[in-house]
């Protein structure tokens, strides 16, 4: 339905890196109309023109979602661009980490409908996670349609509070990179043990793969599931007694990376 409308009136993409190109290839493949879509970027990829998608052309009168892409650090130079949408119809949705909502009412107008959001790359498939959360002149018709855009390439959580986004960003935003980085060591951890690159990466792609479908689609918790993989003094219990070491194991590792990540979105909401 959500991309019935922005079929219907448009969506303007200001910022098509990896992140915009994710959401657009999801969106497109689920039936969003290329034509309806314009891309604002200064170095637009080819794919885009080849696509049907509109590039570096005029605005449309009147957008349903104006969708801001670019990093936080070029959001001075690039949200001119969307001036003469600001206090209108056009609902404008952020996926950038650390620019508050407070910044786009300045730029736009406190009227302007805007909603924060987090998504993360596996949108590009169908399989991304979005937080996000509206300011005051988003109405709920507004959540809904971003909520229903959102939800074509993943699942989509509302928060309560703007300020929450910071660990949302640290956790799932950067996240799918600390799981491609999981794979990465269990592959070189294979190759040290003996096996081929090819077939150790195979396995280690596989494994992840099939553990967070199964994470996902059980009714157990993930702490249950690991119990089922560990027979008493067998192997997994040998290689969690490392992995699950207080001092040096994955938690205060894991604990540092999202910490990390969570206080630099914060930071950068500092310029
Ligand atoms: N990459 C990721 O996994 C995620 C990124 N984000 C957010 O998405 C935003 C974009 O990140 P990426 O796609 O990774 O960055 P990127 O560097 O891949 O893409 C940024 C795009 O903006 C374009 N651009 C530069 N100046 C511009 C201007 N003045 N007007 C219009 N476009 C301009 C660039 O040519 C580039 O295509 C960031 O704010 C980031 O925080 C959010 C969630 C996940
Ligand atoms: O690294 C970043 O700043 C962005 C936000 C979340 C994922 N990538």
């Amino acid at each position: 339905m959500a991309l019935e409308e922005v079929s219907r009136r448009g969506l303007v993409l200001l910022g098509c890196g990896r992140m915009g190109t994710a959401l657009l290839k999801g969106w497109l493949e689920r039936g969003l109309a290329p034509g309806a879509v314009t891309v604002l970027d200064p170095a637009p990829a080819d794919w885009l023109a080849e696509a049907g998608v509109r590039v570096n052309a005029a605005l449309p009168a009147d957008p349903a979602i104006a969708m801001i892409a670019v990093k936080p650090q070029m959001m001075g130079d690039a949200l001119p661009a969307l001036q003469a949408l600001g206090n209108g119809r056009t609902l404008f949705v952020s996926i950038a980490a650390g620019t508050p909502i407070a910044q786009f009412e300045e730029s736009f107008g406190s009227e302007t409908p805007i909603v924060r959001s987090m998504p993360n790359t596996p949108a590009a498939i169908g399989k991304g996670v979005t937080a996000m959360i509206g300011n005051d002149a988003a109405r709920a018709q507004d959540l809904d349609l971003a909520e229903e855009l959102l939800a074509a390439v993943g699942s989509v959580v509302r928060l309560e509070r703007e300020d929450q986004i910071d660990a949302v960003t640290g956790v799932s935003g950067s996240g799918p990179a600390y799981v491609f980085y999981m794979i990465e060591c269990l592959a070189a951890a294979g190759e040290a043990q003996g096996l081929a690159p090819d077939l150790a990466l195979e396995l280690a792609k596989a494994t992840v793969e099939g553990a967070g479908a199964l994470a996902a689609g059980a009714a157990e918790r993930p702490a249950t599931l690991r119990d089922n993989v560990t027979s008493p003094n067998g192997t997994t219990q040998a290689g969690l007694a490392v992995l699950m070491d207080e001092g040096a194991g994955l938690a205060p590792l894991i604990a540092r990376t999202v910490e990390a990540a969570t206080a630099r979105s914060k930071e950068l909401a500092n310029g």
